[in-house]
């Protein structure tokens, strides 16, 4: 199909989807959260109450065309944790008794890449994406429950975690950055709080697309700092982005070395040296290397400088890096703490 009727069946399907809840496929729901964006309390009235949208999974079962929230499905106690611009909860199917996770969004805060950067990606640490339906002036995201909660949340009960553990959560979260670069999305965001847990503590997934973006394909960079993209953390925020220089993907392997940073010391790079504003230091000072704690096993330092290159093109890919970490785990003697040990007072 030439662009011209490839677009025109984007639009005819998207036609077809309009106020509707449909069992389909990714790339349904990718043409269609393209229509939710920039919508606001300021479209016409019966916006108010329309619900659309597709699920990818049997076990979310829509009803006449329908999924809505208290009626087809219900949240189930508290907040799970809160992702970029929307509240994550533990939520139930209830027809079929499933239970997953969901994330809220308001349409104004909602960015359609959250959805077509992430729909037909399949890896083991990846988060699955379960489907998405807009109902009003909110957007539901669904996906796979994950038990062990966040990183950034172990962190907060832990203090800091053993060389061991570090290293081996650093090299799954590389795993799939590595896979999410060969399909040419960047994340933006990698922190602690966007690497989720298997219920043994044992198994990680990267979640959160709220701040990912298309790659060109020819490789080059891209300049994020302009339209709708919306900065990730500011500790882990690359030299380059802080700059508003062109980006690639070598931003979320400079931000996984600062969440190693994070997961080592207990806290987040920078904030023990400098006052914000800290993009000012980010783009000035040399990399936060001090930081990497004396205690380190040399290869564990070696493997931070590498992802640490201020200059992206020095910097080694989410590939090389991952390599690095496994080599730096067998040195360190393998994985051998237990993922919940003893509180560790942040350095
Ligand atoms: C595939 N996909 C679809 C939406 C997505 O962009 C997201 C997200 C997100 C952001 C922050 N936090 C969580 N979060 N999810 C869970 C869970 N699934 O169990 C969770 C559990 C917690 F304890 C804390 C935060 C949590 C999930 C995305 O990646």
């Amino acid at each position: 199909k030439t662009t011209s009727e490839k677009l025109s069946m984007e639009e005819f399907l998207v036609d077809a989807l309009k106020g509707n809840v449909i069992l389909g496929e990714p790339r349904n729901l990718a043409c269609l959260a393209k229509t939710w964006k920039g919508l606001s309390s300021k479209t016409c009235p019966q916006e108010m109450d329309e619900n659309e949208g597709v699920l990818l999974v049997e076990k979310l079962k829509a009803v006449d065309y329908e999924y809505r929230e208290d009626v087809h499905w219900t949240k189930c106690q508290s907040l799970l944790g809160t992702g970029s611009f929307g509240d994550v909860y533990k939520m139930e199917d209830k027809q079929t008794g499933f239970q997953c996770a969901a994330k809220k969004v308001r349409v104004e805060h909602f960015r359609a890449e959250e959805l077509t950067t992430c729909t037909g990606m399949m890896h083991p640490k990846i988060l699955p994406l379960y489907g998405a339906v807009k109902e009003g002036l909110w957007v539901t995201i669904f996906m796979k429950l994950m038990e062990g909660g966040s990183l950034g949340q172990l962190l907060k009960q832990r203090g800091y975690l053993p060389e061991d553990r570090a290293l081996d959560y650093l090299g799954q979260t590389l795993e799939g950055l590595e896979y999410l670069h060969a399909c040419g999305v960047l994340h933006g965001d990698v922190k602690a709080d966007n690497v989720l847990l298997s219920g043994d503590g044992n198994h990680t997934v990267l979640c959160d697309f709220g701040h990912a973006a298309h790659l060109h394909p020819d490789g080059g960079g891209k300049y994020l700092v302009t339209g709708d993209y919306v900065p990730g953390t500011e500790t882990h925020l690359a030299p380059e982005i802080v700059m508003g220089k062109r980006c690639d993907s070598k931003v979320d392997v400079w931000s996984s070395c600062c969440m190693m940073l994070h997961l080592l010391n207990g806290c987040h790079p920078w904030t023990q040296y400098y006052n914000h504003p800290l993009c000012l230091k980010i783009a000035k000072e040399p990399p936060p290397l001090r930081e990497i704690p004396p205690s380190s096993h040399p290869s564990t330092a070696h493997v931070i400088k590498a992802g640490l290159e201020k200059e992206p093109t020095k910097r080694a890919s989410a590939a090389e890096l991952r390599a690095k970490v496994y080599t730096a785990l067998q040195q360190v003697g393998g994985l051998t703490s237990p993922w919940r040990g003893e509180y560790r007072e942040p350095r």
